[in-house]
C-alpha cells in the first residue's frame, strides 16, 4: 500500500512554486482580470498557477487526471492576456534546482502552458487517481487584498488521500488566534505564509511557505473546546456564497457571542485545523448551486486529520466521487469531532425552520 509520501512531497512543492507566481500578482495593482461565463472573476494568477501545478503533476504522475477549476478557451481568444500570463509563468521556478527538477522544470512554450491549463478537464468520479486543483481559491479576496489559498488534493477512487493548502497571507504562527479582522487587509509580508498538508491516516502538518526546498513541518491539531459558547466561527466574506443571516442565528442558538470571522477561501479550513479558530460554516444560499470539489477536497482532509469532522448541513460526509461538483451535498459544517454533532443539530434546527 502506498504511504503517499511522494504524492505529498510533489503536491507541497508544486503549491509552493505556484505561490511564488500568485504573490507577484497579488502585489501588483493590475491583476489582469477577466470574467467567466458565470460572471465570477479569474486573474492571470489563477491561470498561471493552474499551468504550473498541472505541469508538475503530469511530470511526476503522467497517468493521473486533474479536475482543475480553469480552462484555456478565453486565453486562446485573447492573445494579449495569454502573452501576459506566459511572461509570468516562464520565469517562475523554485530556488533549489533539484526541487524544481522534481516538478519537471519550466514549461516549454506558451502553447505548452495552454495545454497544461486544459489538462485540468477531468470529469472526476470514483475510479482511479484524480487530483482536484483550485489554483487560486478566493479570487474575490485575492482582488480585494484579503485571504486566498492555492489548493491541491489527490483523490483515489473518490476518497481524498492527500491535501495541500498554500495560504500566503495567513500568519506563520499556527496559534495566532483569528479575530474579526483576520480576513481583511491581508498581506504576505514577514511572518506570513503557511503551507499545510495532510495524508489520510497520517495527521496534518504546517510549515512556513518558502521558495526552494520544503521547510520542516510541525504537527497541527484543532483546539479542544469544552463549550461551544467560546468557539470562534468562520464564514465566507461573500454573502452570496454562504448565508450570513443563517449563520448568525445558529451562533446565537449555540450561545456564541464572539463576532464571526469573515475570510475568503480555504484559509478557513486551514485556520480551524491548526487551532486558530474552531468552526467553519457554509450555508447554502440557493437551492441550485452545487459546491465544487476543488473548493473543499484539501480542506476536508486537513480538518479531519487534525481531529475535526466535516459534513454537509444534513450531517453527511462530503462525497468527492460524483464528478466535478459535490452534487450529493448541501453546504459545509466543519468542527472539532466532539462538538460537530451539536453544531449540525443547531444548523438543522435553524435551516429546518425555514424549509417551505
Ligand atoms: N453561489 C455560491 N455559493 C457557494 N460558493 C460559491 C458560489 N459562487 C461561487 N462560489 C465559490 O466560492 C469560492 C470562494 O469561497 P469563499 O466564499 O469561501 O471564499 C469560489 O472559489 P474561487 O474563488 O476559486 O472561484 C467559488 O468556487
Ligand atoms: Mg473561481
Ligand atoms: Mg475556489
Ligand atoms: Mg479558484
Amino acid at each position: 500500500m502506498s504511504d503517499y509520501s511522494s504524492e505529498l512531497h510533489i503536491a507541497l512543492l508544486a503549491v509552493q512554486r505556484a505561490v511564488i507566481l500568485t504573490k507577484r500578482v497579488f502585489n501588483e495593482k493590475a491583476k489582469g482580470t477577466v470574467s467567466k461565463d458565470d460572471k465570477s472573476p479569474v486573474t492571470i494568477g489563477d491561470f498561471g498557477a493552474q499551468a504550473l501545478i498541472i505541469k508538475a503533476i503530469k511530470h511526476a504522475f503522467p497517468k493521473d487526471e486533474v479536475v482543475g477549476e480553469e480552462e484555456a478557451n478565453t486565453l486562446r481568444e485573447n492573445k494579449a492576456l495569454s502573452n501576459q500570463i506566459w511572461e509570468l509563468v516562464k520565469g517562475t521556478k523554485l530556488d533549489e534546482p533539484s526541487s524544481d527538477a522534481a516538478l519537471g522544470g519550466e514549461l516549454e512554450s506558451e502553447e505548452d502552458m495552454l495545454k497544461a491549463i486544459d489538462q485540468g478537464n477531468s470529469k472526476g468520479g470514483n475510479k482511479g487517481r484524480i487530483w482536484a486543483l483550485d489554483p487560486i481559491d478566493g479570487t474575490k479576496g485575492f482582488l480585494r487584498g484579503g485571504q486566498y489559498a492555492v489548493c491541491l488534493a489527490l483523490m483515489v477512487d473518490g476518497q481524498v488521500k492527500v491535501g495541500v493548502l498554500g495560504c500566503p497571507n495567513l500568519p506563520v504562527d499556527d496559534k495566532e488566534p483569528l479575530d474579526a479582522k483576520s480576513g481583511e487587509d491581508a498581506s504576505d509580508g514577514p511572518g506570513r505564509g503557511v503551507l499545510i498538508g495532510a495524508v489520510e491516516g497520517q495527521g496534518a502538518t504546517s510549515r512556513p511557505l518558502g521558495t526552494g526546498t520544503l521547510q520542516n513541518p510541525s504537527a497541527i491539531s484543532m483546539r479542544p473546546i469544552q463549550d461551544l459558547k467560546d468557539a470562534t466561527f468562520c464564514e465566507s466574506v461573500e454573502a452570496g456564497h454562504s448565508s450570513h443571516d443563517d449563520q448568525a442565528e445558529i451562533a446565537k442558538k449555540l450561545g456564541i457571542t464572539k463576532p464571526s470571522v469573515r475570510m475568503d477561501s480555504q484559509a478557513k479550513y486551514a485556520s480551524i485545523a491548526r487551532g486558530a479558530g474552531d468552526v467553519y460554516l457554509r450555508l447554502p444560499t440557493s437551492k441550485t448551486y452545487e459546491e465544487k470539489i476543488w473548493d473543499h477536497a484539501a480542506g476536508d482532509l486537513i480538518v479531519r486529520e487534525a481531529g475535526g469532522e466535516v459534513t454537509d448541513v444534513h450531517g453527511n460526509r462530503l462525497d468527492f466521487g460524483v464528478g466535478r461538483t459535490l452534487k450529493n451535498n448541501k453546504g459545509v459544517v466543519a468542527a472539532p469531532k466532539a462538538s460537530h454533532n451539536e453544531v449540525v443539530e443547531a444548523v438543522k434546527a435553524v435551516l429546518g425552520s425555514k424549509a417551505s
